[in-house]
């Protein structure tokens, strides 16, 4: 498969980078000066996109590369990828569930230790004593009952804490308490995760009255993507004290993150590293490039969107 023409957008693992360059005819977009200038050198060659959280595929993208079959994204999320266009020209786009569940739901837990037992900051030895509140029995609520959010609850459930949830639909055999009304969900959870998909309806699905619900005790997690979340309202909250604290692995205009987070004590921050383990890195390498081996050979595609 070695001609078959695959487009990297973004730097990303060295492994993934180096098993495509293996396997077939690599492009690296930040090569190029521009993308008009890629397309216009070896857009016909291009069988394959492989996208990933920093940098997705808009419609101008798709429809600049005529042999285009298959758009596969090193990431659980696609929400920066252009679906109507790859529905309308009927391209098959690919990503990478399961493999990184337990990674993402770990972060979520860790973060909210760090918040309740101060790991992160925690006072030195000789400083005056200075006591936390516990993480064990706290009442936790996760926005988004899929995968990850499934995978969390499990492990707050272990550390004895009570769970409920909102999602889209009810999920019977979960046996966790389910709220129709994220709103009723914060008010009744010392501890919230955001753990659901980005869409038009979850954007901003954290606003100041879902913050203000949550309360001056509340914890907020985001393992999900940063536009889930306005921020400004949730800096005035920590600010103000209307919310306890914030552990936040990602952000609304991701690299970049606000400077004001940098300086709050009551928040923990993670460069967007939900599934950056070595171990599941490369599992999610190999599930693009077993995708694209699927595509380029005419069978089934493992985990397809659309
Ligand atoms: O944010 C990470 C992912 O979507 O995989």
């Amino acid at each position: 498969m070695e001609s078959m023409g695959v487009l990297m957008t973004c730097p990303m693992h060295s492994y993934i980078q180096e098993q495509l360059a293996k396997r077939f005819n690599l492009f690296k977009l930040w090569h190029f000066p521009s993308f008009v200038a890629f397309a216009q050198a070896h857009g016909t060659s291009v069988r394959a996109v492989v996208a990933s959280v920093k940098v997705g595929v808009d419609a101008t993208t798709i429809d600049s590369l005529p042999n285009l079959q298959i758009v596969s994204t090193y990431s659980v999320g696609y929400d920066n990828i252009d679906l109507r266009k790859c529905r309308e020209k009927g391209i098959p786009v690919t990503n990478t569930p399961d493999v990184l569940t337990d990674d993402v739901a770990d972060l979520a837990i860790a973060l909210a230790l760090s918040l309740f037992c101060t790991i992160s900051h925690s006072p030195r030895r000789n400083s005056a004593p200075h006591l936390t509140p516990k993480l064990s029995g706290k009442a936790v609520g996760i926005i988004g009952m899929g995968r990850i959010g499934l995978a969390i609850a499990k492990r707050a459930e272990a550390f004895g804490c009570p769970i409920s949830y909102h999602s889209r639909s009810v999920k019977a055999e979960s046996g966790y308490r389910y709220y129709s009304n994220v709103l009723d969900l914060a008010a009744d959870s010392e501890v919230l995760v955001v753990a659901c998909t980005l869409t038009h309806e979850t954007r901003h699905i954290v606003n100041r009255g879902v913050m203000d619900a949550l309360g001056p005790k509340g914890i907020l997690i985001n393992i999900g993507r940063g536009p889930h979340v306005d921020e400004p309202e949730l800096v005035s909250a920590l600010t103000e004290g209307r919310l306890g604290g914030a552990g936040l692995d990602v952000f609304e205009k991701e690299p970049e993150v606000r400077e004001e987070l940098l300086r709050l004590e009551n928040v923990v921050l993670t460069p967007h590293v939900g599934s950056d383990t070595v171990e599941t890195c490369m599992a999610m390498a190999d599930l693009v490039i077993a995708n694209l081996e699927a595509s380029f050979l005419g069978k089934p595609l493992l985990t397809p969107i659309i």
